[in-house]
Parts: structure tokens; C-alpha cells; sequence
């Protein structure tokens, strides 16, 4: 079995892609499909990203021949959140309940991780972000309720949001995956804005609880060459490292943050002011 791939680009080259060029470089699609793992295989710090939606029954992370290994984790890490209803994750006899936006961390040598849902009305839809790693760290569960928000923002500038940091320095501990997710409160629609970057790291936006017949306008490149790409729900941007990722969507929403690379520090960013965008 292969995984998508998608090639790592420079500033230049992307400054100069259409509109289609843009996504199919940059968005996926193709994610939360039922009964399916979606994997996708990105250069830009050879993070994946995937997805799972267990309806049928339980299923296994199965194993790829892009990563020439005895199976998935055999030399990566793996972040795990759930957006839908109830699941179950099972790491090697281990078993976690999975609510919504509760996440699970599967370490370097998990050998069999399985997926399944409480309810098939009401699937489990776990979000999954793989990356390179060197040490073994226990698997865990970490639930919403410990990932400590902080509310940033404000709503006179529509961009009032929750931050919840679950894998990270001061958080369950990796190698390099840093995870977590962003919930916009009701009438803020802009994230991640003022805008930054952090050259030091590759990170991943996966949207969720985009009401129906609304989008994100997610803005990426140089912050002082901006384009933009039209995301609906349940998909995600893969964010190069020199790139700004912000998104102003035409109500409010959540996604999931994924970034690896040169450091575990959260806050490592280097912010652009609103008025040097481009
Ligand atoms: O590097 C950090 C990530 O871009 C996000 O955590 C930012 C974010 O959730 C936000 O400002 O809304
Ligand atoms: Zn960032």
C-alpha cells in the first residue's frame, strides 16, 4: 500500500501557482472518509497526515511502503484527535476512551494501534498526525478538560479564540510532535491573527465545525506575498515552515494545529504585524 505524497516547495515556486496549482500542492481533501485511513506523506518535514472514521468495526493502522518500515510507528510518532462522536483507541492492550476533542499520543514502537466508534450513527473522527521520531515515549490519553485553554484575542477584532495545547514542552511529552487545538468563539472568525511564522517548523491546519455551507479563506505564503486558498470542513493545509497560516472564515469553527521540526516550545513564533502583510 502507498500513501500520497506531496513534494516540499520554495517561496519562489509558490508565488507564482494558480489557484489549482495552490491546492493541490497545499490543501487535502480527501480526509474523514468513512471506514478509511487517508494518509497523505508530506516533505516538508516528512510529517503525515491522516484520518480515520471506524463505522463498520474496529480497524488497524496498517503499514505503508513509503515508510520502509516493519509497521507505521516503527520510527514515528503519533498525535491523535477525535472531532466526531465517542471512540476507542487500543495501543497494544491499551485501551482509551476517546471523547470528542480528547487526543491521544502513541509513542516510537507501538506496534498495533486500533481504531473503532461507540456508535455508527455517531462515528468517532479521529485526526491523526504522524512524524519522525528517535525516543520511545509512553503512550497517553489526554483529555480536553487537562489541556489547560488560554483565550486570546478579542471580539472587537473578530478574533476571539481558545487555545488547547496537548502535546508540547510543558505538556504529554514527544519527540518533536507539538499538538493541539483552536476553538473560535461565536462572531470571531479570524485565527491566527496578527499572523506569524516559525522557519523552525512544518505545521499542519485541519478544520472542524465549519456549519454547513460556510468556509475558511486560509491565508499562506511569505508574509509579505499572502495567497489565499477556500477550505471547507474536514479539510486540512499543509503549512510550510516560512509560511504565515491564518484563516478568516465566513462564521466561526475550530482546527487542530500539528507542527514538528526544531523544538517542542509552543510559543516559538515570529509574529508579523497586521499592517506588514502583504
Ligand atoms: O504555531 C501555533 C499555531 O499556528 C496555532 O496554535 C495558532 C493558533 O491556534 C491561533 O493563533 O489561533
Ligand atoms: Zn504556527
Amino acid at each position: 500500500m502507498i500513501m500520497n505524497q506531496r513534494y516540499a516547495q520554495s517561496p519562489k515556486e509558490v508565488s507564482g501557482l494558480n489557484t489549482a496549482d495552490l491546492r493541490a500542492n497545499f490543501l487535502l481533501e480527501d480526509l474523514m472518509q468513512d471506514d478509511q485511513f487517508n494518509f497523505t506523506y508530506s516533505h516538508y518535514d516528512r510529517a503525515i497526515v491522516g484520518s480515520v472514521v471506524p463505522v463498520a468495526g474496529e480497524l488497524e493502522l496498517p503499514n505503508y511502503e513509503n515508510l520502509r518500515a516493519e509497521y507505521f510507528l516503527e520510527r514515528r510518532e503519533l498525535g491523535i484527535i477525535n472531532v466526531g462522536g465517542a471512540g476507542a483507541i487500543n495501543i497494544d492492550g491499551t485501551t482509551y476512551e476517546v471523547n470528542k476533542l480528547d487526543a491521544v499520543y502513541a509513542g516510537k514502537g507501538s506496534r498495533k494501534v486500533t481504531f473503532k466508534s461507540v456508535s455508527a450513527s455517531e462515528p468517532a473522527r479521529f485526526y491523526l498526525y504522524s512524524v519522525p521520531a528517535h525516543k520511545e515515549f509512553p503512550h497517553q490519553l489526554i483529555k480536553k478538560e487537562a489541556a489547560l485553554p488560554v483565550t486570546i484575542g478579542s471580539g472587537d477584532t473578530a478574533n476571539e479564540r481558545t487555545i488547547y495545547k496537548y502535546i508540547h514542552l510543558e505538556g504529554a511529552k514527544s519527540c518533536q510532535l507539538v499538538m493541539g487545538l483552536t476553538i473560535l468563539s461565536k462572531g470571531s472568525v479570524w485565527n491566527t491573527m496578527p499572523s506569524h511564522v516559525h522557519d523552525r517548523r512544518m505545521e499542519a491546519y485541519f478544520y472542524f465545525d465549519v456549519p454547513e455551507g460556510q468556509v475558511v479563506f486560509h491565508f499562506m505564503g511569505q508574509p509579505q506575498e499572502t495567497r489565499h486558498l477556500v477550505v471547507q470542513n474536514n479539510q486540512a493545509i499543509i503549512s510550510p515552515p516560512w509560511s504565515i497560516h491564518s484563516g478568516g472564515g465566513t462564521s466561526n469553527y475550530g482546527f487542530i494545529w500539528s507542527m514538528c521540526g526544531e523544538n517542542l516550545v509552543y510559543a516559538d513564533m515570529d509574529p508579523v504585524a497586521i499592517k506588514d502583510l502583504r
